[in-house]
């Protein structure tokens, strides 16, 4: 029977879309909170992981590298860098019990994550302190053991616990019930590789040469002022960042130390760069952060490095121009594709940038929550989740 987990949480079924009201579904009762950790088969142990220790962070990293979320046609797997996950994972604020592992054996076989965040919903007095729950692994080895139930039942204790009963998540699998189904895009940067791992192919009356040239971009961006993000941006960035989210139904509210966090640039994990105009006055900004995927059978090539959108604020440049200056920036880094949803303000480039539709859709739910509006459109989400 599908689903016969998600029938027992909290999230609207098909038939309540009509009747439940807005806000919370069930009240959360702390003191009937379950004070001990579930139970789980025996020899397999809960831990909590590390990740500052490079030890435990190499056992999540190989974990994921090799049972982490593959494409459709299982030709390519996210191949999360430690780096990466240090700064997806350890945000200010962030609670050392909410990176969930279970091992057999001192072997890492199961993983969660839930980050803290403030999200506002659909109007301005609902901000919600609430998880934003990532990295969902089972070790292949041991599938439909029934293990992803209890690790997602467990972190949900771990939030309860600490008297926070909404969690906000996307998945590429549908189950009850999404608030937006958001599709992804691709812009190559790269024609031969894409080619060349199966990431694209050619038609009949496609060549190589001729998709170097469609997809050719110019040696240096266009912007004046284009420059990459330094703390001294701190401030400006922040506001602007604040500001512009508001537009949308769904978004966090950032704190100066979280935009610090996000948005201050790491070598091959985030570039964000900021449009400098008159003497210091920063006017819009661009982020990608870089996430690989192993190629899992290739003779030529074992990664494809594609940059991820991630926010992008433009209220004086126009968002084309922006957008096109960071696939510049992109190609320049070396990525050999740009991939972005189609939220927020997105739809405004991806055609005109020459994106291409990916083949999957990725869904974003919202844990213990009634909407106003059962579904949101893309264009309404404004958060972005690694
Ligand atoms: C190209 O290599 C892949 C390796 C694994 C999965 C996919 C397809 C896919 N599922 N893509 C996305 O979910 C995706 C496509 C565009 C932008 N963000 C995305 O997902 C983000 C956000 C959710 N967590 C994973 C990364 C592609």
């Amino acid at each position: 029977k599908p689903h016969q987990f998600w029938e027992t949480q909290p999230m609207p079924n098909i038939n309540e879309l009509d009747s439940l009201k807005p806000g919370p579904i069930q009240e959360g009762i702390l003191e009937e909170v379950r004070k001990d950790p579930y139970n789980l088969i025996s020899k397999f142990e809960w831990c909590n992981i590390d990740l500052r220790n490079d030890e435990q962070a190499q056992q999540v990293y190989t974990l994921l590298k090799e049972n982490y979320v593959e494409d459709d046609d299982n030709m390519f797997r996210f191949d999360y860098s430690i780096d990466f996950l240090r700064w997806a994972l350890l945000p200010p604020g962030q609670h050392p019990d909410w990176i969930v592992g279970v091992r057999v054996n001192q072997k890492l076989v199961g993983f969660i994550t839930g980050i803290p965040v403030t999200l506002h919903i659909e109007n301005q007095q609902t901000k919600v302190k609430m998880t934003e729950i990532n990295f969902l692994c089972v070790h292949k080895k041991i599938r439909a053991n029934r293990l992803a139930p209890v690790l997602i039942k467990e972190i949900t204790r771990r939030v309860h616990i600490k008297n926070m009963w909404q969690a906000v998540y996307t998945a590429g699998i549908v189950v009850p019930t999404p608030i937006s189904q958001t599709r992804y895009y691709h812009r190559s940067l790269n024609a031969k590789k894409l080619i060349e791992v199966g990431f694209s192919s050619l038609s009949a009356r496609q060549t190589i040469s001729r998709q170097q040239k469609l997809y050719k971009l110019p040696e240096e961006p266009k912007t004046q002022g284009l420059r990459s993000m330094k703390k001294k941006d701190v401030a400006q960035v922040t506001k602007l960042l604040n500001e512009y989210l508001k537009q949308f139904k769904l978004y966090f509210k950032y704190t100066e130390d979280e935009v610090k966090h996000w948005f201050l640039p790491r070598k091959d994990v985030i570039s964000t760069y900021v449009v400098e105009k008159e003497q210091g006055v920063v006017t819009d900004f661009l982020s990608f952060y870089n996430l690989p995927s192993q190629v899992i059978k290739n003779p030529k090539h074992t990664h494809l490095r594609a940059a991820y959108s991630y926010y992008n604020v433009a209220t004086q440049t126009p968002i084309v121009q922006l957008m096109y200056d960071a696939l510049i920036l992109a190609k320049n880094e070396g990525y050999d594709v740009f991939n972005a949803l189609d939220i927020m303000e997105n739809e405004k480039f991806l055609k005109e940038l020459m994106f291409c539709p990916g083949d999957g859709q990725l869904n974003y739910y919202l844990y213990n929550w009634k909407l106003e509006s059962n579904m949101l459109k893309p264009e309404e989400i404004g958060i972005v989740l690694v």
